[in-house]
């Protein structure tokens, strides 16, 4: 019973085969694409693969990603699948949507919330949780202990944050630098800025979360750039490549399982 769990952020499509669609399932392949690439899926790295049985994916680049998407999976011989995209709710697996409108929830940030909550459960008892996704922009949502999304923060990710900096000014044209915590060239500057931006973004969201449940939440990060952020992190943290396929393999479990 395989399973393709597919991921198109504004930067890149990630994507998982799977031999099953439950928590847990072993991991047969993956790979990403930028998604000026993804032209390249059926012939590239999908070309081989075993026909997919069931295919469950997040989607937040937009309608022309997605059906670029299908296209792909429509050149694929032996494939007989019907796509299914996540349209997040007012509830589902255990996490209710706190959003003013829940379906203008990023569906990625969704998704997240799900496997991260599933994930902590598996490992002890309930407690608040933050998750950060570290991708084209970052953002740091929290849960609190029953479950319930209370909220979430926006803001851009390095590379835009570098970019509107660039753009904007005359004197901000740099090489990658650094992160110090006291930086003495616009390189590092700009590198820790953008860094600490985050990290003190996700600071603030322990602080609230924290005086909101009264306890201590669970901090899960993922994201192309979660490694990038490590080092400079102020609470515990776990980070987690595989949140988004690993909330999508719960998602995938409730709706073809048992
Ligand atoms: N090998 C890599 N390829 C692409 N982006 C990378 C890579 N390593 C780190 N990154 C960073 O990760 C970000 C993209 O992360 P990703 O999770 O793919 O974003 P999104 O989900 O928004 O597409 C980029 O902004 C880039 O800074
Ligand atoms: C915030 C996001 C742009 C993050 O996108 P990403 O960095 O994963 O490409 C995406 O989750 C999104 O478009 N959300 C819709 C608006 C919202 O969540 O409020
Ligand atoms: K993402």
């Amino acid at each position: 019973m395989t399973f393709l769990a597919i991921d198109i952020g504004n930067t890149r499509l990630k994507w998982a085969m799977y031999d099953d669609f439950r928590p847990g399932a072993a991991l047969l392949a993956h790979g990403a694409e930028f998604l000026e690439h993804i032209e390249r899926l059926a012939e590239g790295a999908w070309a081989g693969l075993p026909a997919p049985d069931h295919m469950l994916g997040c989607v937040v680049a937009g309608d022309a990603a997605k059906r670029r998407v299908h296209d792909q999976i429509e050149m694929m011989l032996g494939w007989n699948l019907e796509p299914l995209w996540v349209v997040p709710s007012a509830q589902e697996a255990g996490v209710v949507n706190g959003y003013d409108y829940p379906l203008r929830l990023g569906a990625d940030r969704w998704v997240a919330m799900i496997g991260a909550r599933h994930h902590m459960l598996q490992q002890g008892p309930a407690r608040p949780l933050i998750t950060v996704m570290v991708g084209t922009a970052v953002t740091v949502d929290a849960l609190d202990t029953e479950g319930n999304f209370l909220g979430g923060l926006i803001i851009p990710g390095h590379g835009i944050m570098l970019r509107a900096l660039e753009g904007g000014t005359a004197g901000l044209h740099v090489p990658t630098g650094d992160v110090q915590r006291f930086p003495k060239n616009t390189s590092d500057a700009l590198t820790s800025g953008g860094t600490y931006a985050i990290a003190g973004a996700v600071e603030r969201m322990y602080q609230h979360l924290s005086e909101q449940c009264n306890a201590e939440p669970m901090c899960i990060m993922a994201g192309g750039a979660g490694w990038k952020m490590s080092p400079s992190m102020t609470r515990p943290f776990q980070l987690m490549n595989n949140l988004i396929f690993d909330g999508l393999l719960v998602m995938a479990q409730k709706r073809w399982g048992q």
